[in-house]
């Protein structure tokens, strides 16, 4: 399912604004989480470092300046020691220098003792020294009489004689000691010998206390001369090395000289000796604590970073995964937005709304796009938020509705097609595909109304016909079904009408297809008009057309008045290519259920019916059963035709009386002298079962099947045979005239089959005259022409037969190599009393006569006949006046008459 939530629309902002939506986009991104909190987490680090460096940075300037303080206080505290000691040292010396000066070198030790003055000998050895370098007196008691003249103490007492205390430097392997000496003098201000002071190096350095000092603090006295007197390092003493001594009163850092060690360290110069109390706080012991404290702060920060960084890693992979679906499902709301624009359908974007008892009430338009615009005519901010119920045109129906709140409520998809009509709008086509969604339903809405129109057209084409726009032969089948079902149920009847057109070709023929068609569409109308609206007229190719007529009551008078009707509208006459022409039409009729009980039958009767009425012309036959026996009688005769001609154009067949046709001469007179120029050969079937048949009957089976051309060529081959007999006999010149039908003189052939009948006969070709309908010739004009003119060329003339019945191009007429006219018969039938006939004759006449051509009126009955032609003019004439047809044995006796 999709989501109700309007998608952006990207696709429809203008570029200026496109941008700001884009930076506002990239803002935003920078304010998404996984971009923001690794921002702020990167911060929080830096606090979190920063604190943590800074409390370290205090934490370390404590510890050093607590470290500093301490020194400082230590070497405080151990100078005072120290001078206290020394004084004690110092006094000892002088009260030494002065118990000699007083008492002598050797009781100056013993009247000390006695009175308590000597320094406990535990810590101290005194001792006396005489100016030769001897030991005197020492408490303790050591040996006496040593000599210390070499030490570097008695020898710089010696030699200094200012009153000047040395200390020397820490000597002895076994028993290490600092000796402090005073120069003695005599009386006489001389050298006198030495008090001298022995101390242990541990006295110096006693008072290290392990609280204060640490387990690498430094105590210790060094000489002003950088040698080192002695130095406690916890438990170590040692001496004798050499210092650089810094600064007094100063702390600094700085790495022993004795041991190596790093210290906050501070020398004090001691009084009256050149000594120097040093101290020395262990740096790495001082600044312990800071450091625990400081790898704590580290460890926390370190920790709080790795927490920070999984945290804000989790969140941050979380966001983006987060915002990366988010674009996702922007991206997707901007191609369906954008695809929604370009779309050709309408989109409706509609949320459902519920009524208490939770059945959809009603709908919300969430979101549509411009084309759902254009459907509607409304624009998008007017149809946004606004219930469907407000929008929805009266005309679009309930059933629209409906059909969403199935799909809201089914979750199934529907569409449905409709048509609608939108306010002025004409009425569309619309084709609709509900989709659910969650919260609602989309609607795609589709125009269809071209893809109808086509399909309607296509449909049309299919049922009708293309020219008049009338149903086809399929269509009318349909409703011819649906005429008899319905006939069936309601005890009815249907008549069914096969019309063909008289006299069509001749138009068609003549004058051109367009023409051609010209005429059908008005005959068409014609017939459509005098239907009613329930009857179909159908149109089933060339010029044939069928009339259903359902619901009739079976009484075949009762259709009657309608088909004459038909008939009339017919018969009136038609403008075409500037032309008036006139046609009829021949109608065969059947009824349902009375000739037929399907739809095949009744159109196969009527069929039937129509050719009977087609013998007639210009009339309506309804049918019986009769008309089929003669349809069977026509195969039949078919049949007989092509074996009668097979027996007379067989050379092996060497008997003429097997051959069933033959061949009756017409005579034909000059109007003027009386005198018989010529004869017109007429054929006839000499049939062994049905006797004389007539050509009317079978020519023109003839010519639909093709056996007209080897027929006809046997008619040329028999006549010119004949009129070369008679000429043979002696017999007055006479032309003989042979009817060449539309199918013989469409032969390739012909030329040759003239050429080759006059050849076999030895007749002259000025002695034939070739008789060619007005169709035959307009069916190909210009090939007509030119067989017209090679015919002409070898002598052969030719005339128009049956001259007004057809629709010559005059202008065409003028090329025609012809030779003479035949007045229809139908026009000198009622001649004597008709008009028409009369304009008609009088105007071939002088057309004829305008064009160099003789004229012939042909059906020539009555004497009132040849008057009015002979008055009129006429050239020739051809009839029963004068002669029926006869055989060519009779042709003599005519001539003599
Ligand atoms: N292609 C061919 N067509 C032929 C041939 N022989 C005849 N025909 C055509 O058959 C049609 C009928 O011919 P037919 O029955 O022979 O009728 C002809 C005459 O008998 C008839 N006629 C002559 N004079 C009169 C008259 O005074 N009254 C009257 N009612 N009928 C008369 O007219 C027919 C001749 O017509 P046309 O040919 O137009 O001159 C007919 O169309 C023949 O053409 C054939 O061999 N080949």
């Amino acid at each position: 399912m999709g989501s109700l939530s309007p998608p952006s629309s990207l696709a429809s902002v203008p570029p200026p604004d496109r941008r700001r939506a884009a930076l506002v986009r990239w803002l935003g991104r920078g304010l998404e989480t996984h971009v923001a909190l690794p921002l702020f987490a990167l911060f929080l680090m830096a606090v979190l470092w920063g604190g943590a460096l800074h409390m370290i940075d205090a934490e370390e300037r404590t510890a050093d300046a607590a470290a500093r303080a301490a020194t400082r206080e230590l070497v405080d505290t151990y100078e005072a020691q120290m001078a206290r000691s020394l004084s004690a040292i110092d006094q000892t010396l002088r009260v030494l220098q002065y118990a000699v000066e007083m008492n002598g070198s050797g009781a100056a030790l013993d009247m000390l003792a006695a009175k308590g003055l000597l320094p406990p000998g535990l810590v101290f050895q005194v001792a006396i020294i005489d100016a030769d370098g001897r030991v005197l007196a020492s408490n303790p008691r050591a040996r006496r009489g040593a000599d210390v003249s070499r030490s570097a103490w008695f020898t710089w007492q010696r030699s200094h004689a200012s009153d000047i205390p040395f200390v020397s430097e820490t000597i002895g392997r076994h028993e290490p000691h600092v000796v402090f000496t005073r120069r003695i003098n005599d009386a006489g201000g001389h050298f006198a010998g030495v008090a001298s002071v022995a101390v242990d190096p541990a006295y110096f350095t006693s008072s290290y206390e392990r609280t204060r000092l640490g387990a690498r603090g430094l105590l210790g006295v060094a000489g002003t001369d950088g040698v080192v007197r002695a130095a406690r390092t916890g438990e170590a003493l040692s001496w004798g090395q050499r210092v650089t001594l810094g600064k007094a009163d100063s702390v600094a850092l700085h790495t022993s000289a004795i041991d190596g060690e790093l210290r906050y360290a501070s020398a004090r110069p001691l009084g009256a000796f050149p000594l120097v109390a040093v101290v020395g706080l262990s740096e790495s012991e001082q600044m312990a604590a800071s450091r625990d404290r400081r790898r704590a702060w580290l460890l926390g920060a370190g920790a709080g970073s790795a927490l920070l960084l999984l945290v804000v890693g989790l969140v941050s992979a979380w966001s983006w995964q987060l915002a990366k679906a988010r674009r996702r499902e922007r991206r997707a709301h901007e191609t369906y937005a954008a695809a929604s624009e370009a779309s050709l359908d309408a989109f409706f974007v509609l949320r459902t709304v519920h009524d208490v008892a939770g059945h959809v009430a009603d709908f919300v338009v969430d979101t549509t796009n411009t084309r759902a615009e254009q459907l509607t005519g409304l624009a998008k901010t007017r149809m946004q938020g606004r219930r469907l119920s407000a929008l929805l045109p009266p005309a679009f129906g309930r059933d629209i509705f409906d059909d969403m709140a199935a799909v809201a409520t089914d979750g199934v998809a529907r569409e449905a097609e409709w048509q609608a009509r939108m306010d002025a709008a004409p009425e569309r086509w619309l084709h609709r595909q509900v989709v659910p969604v969650e919260g609602g339903v989309v609607a795609i809405v589709r125009d269809i109304t071209e893809r109808k129109q086509t399909e309607e057209r296509i449909r049309h084409l299919a049922h009708h016909d293309d020219l008049t726009g009338l149903p086809n032969r399929s269509l009318l089948r349909d409703r011819l079904g649906q005429a008899i079902r319905d006939a069936e149920r309601k005890g009815n009847a249907v008549g069914l009408a096969f019309i063909d057109l008289d006299g069509f070709k001749l138009v068609n023929d003549g004058l051109g297809h367009n023409a051609g068609d010209e005429l059908l569409k008005v005959v068409g109308e014609r017939m459509g008009r005098c239907l009613r609206r329930n009857d179909t007229l159908a149109r089933f190719g060339g010029d044939e057309f069928v009339i259903l007529l359902p619901d009739l009551s079976g009484d075949p008078g009762a259709i009657t008045p309608l088909l004459d009707k038909v008939r009339q509208a017919v018969t009136e006459p038609v403008e075409v290519e500037g032309q008036e022409v006139q046609v009829s039409c021949s109608m065969g009729v059947v009824l349902y259920p009375r000739d037929g009980q399907d739809a095949n039958t009744l159109m196969m009767n009527a069929d039937a019916a129509m050719y009977r009425a087609k013998e007639n012309k210009d009339s309506f036959q309804f049918y019986a059963s009769e008309m089929n026996a003669s349809i069977e009688e026509k195969l039949v005769l078919l049949e007989g035709l092509r074996g009668a001609l097979e027996a007379c154009v067989d050379p092996a067949c060497q008997d003429p009386a097997a051959c069933q046709f033959q061949l009756l001469y017409q005579p034909k007179v000059d109007l003027r002298s009386g005198r018989l120029f010529g004869v017109e050969a007429l054929i006839r079937w000499q049939h062994p079962e049905q006797g004389l048949i007539s050509p009317l009957r079978f020519i023109g089976l003839a010519e639909e099947s093709g056996l007209v051309v080897p027929l006809g060529d046997w008619v040329l081959r028999t006549a010119c045979a004949q009129a070369q007999a008679w000429h043979a006999a002696g017999l007055p010149p006479l032309t003989v005239s042979v009817n060449v039908s539309a199918r013989q003189f469409e032969d390739k052939r012909l030329v040759e089959r003239v050429a080759g009948a006059l050849r076999d006969s030895g007749l002259a070709p000025a002695a034939l005259e070739l008789e060619v309908t007005e169709s035959a010739i307009m069916r190909d004009l210009a090939r007509s022409v030119e067989t017209m003119r090679e015919l002409e060329a070898m002598g052969v003339s030719l005339s128009i037969d049956d001259f007004g019945t057809g629709y010559s191009s005059l202008s065409a007429l003028k090329s025609f190599p012809i030779s003479r006219l035949k007045i229809d018969k139908s026009f000198v039938r009622d001649l004597a009393h008709n008009p028409d006939d009369q304009a008609i004759a009088m105007a071939v006449i002088s057309l004829g006569h305008k064009l160099d051509l003789r004229v012939i009126a042909e059906g020539v009955e009555t004497e009132q006949q040849r008057d009015f032609l002979r008055a009129n003019d006429c050239d020739e004439m051809q009839g029963y006046l004068f002669s029926r047809p006869v055989p060519p044995g009779q042709i003599a006796a005519l001539l003599a008459r």
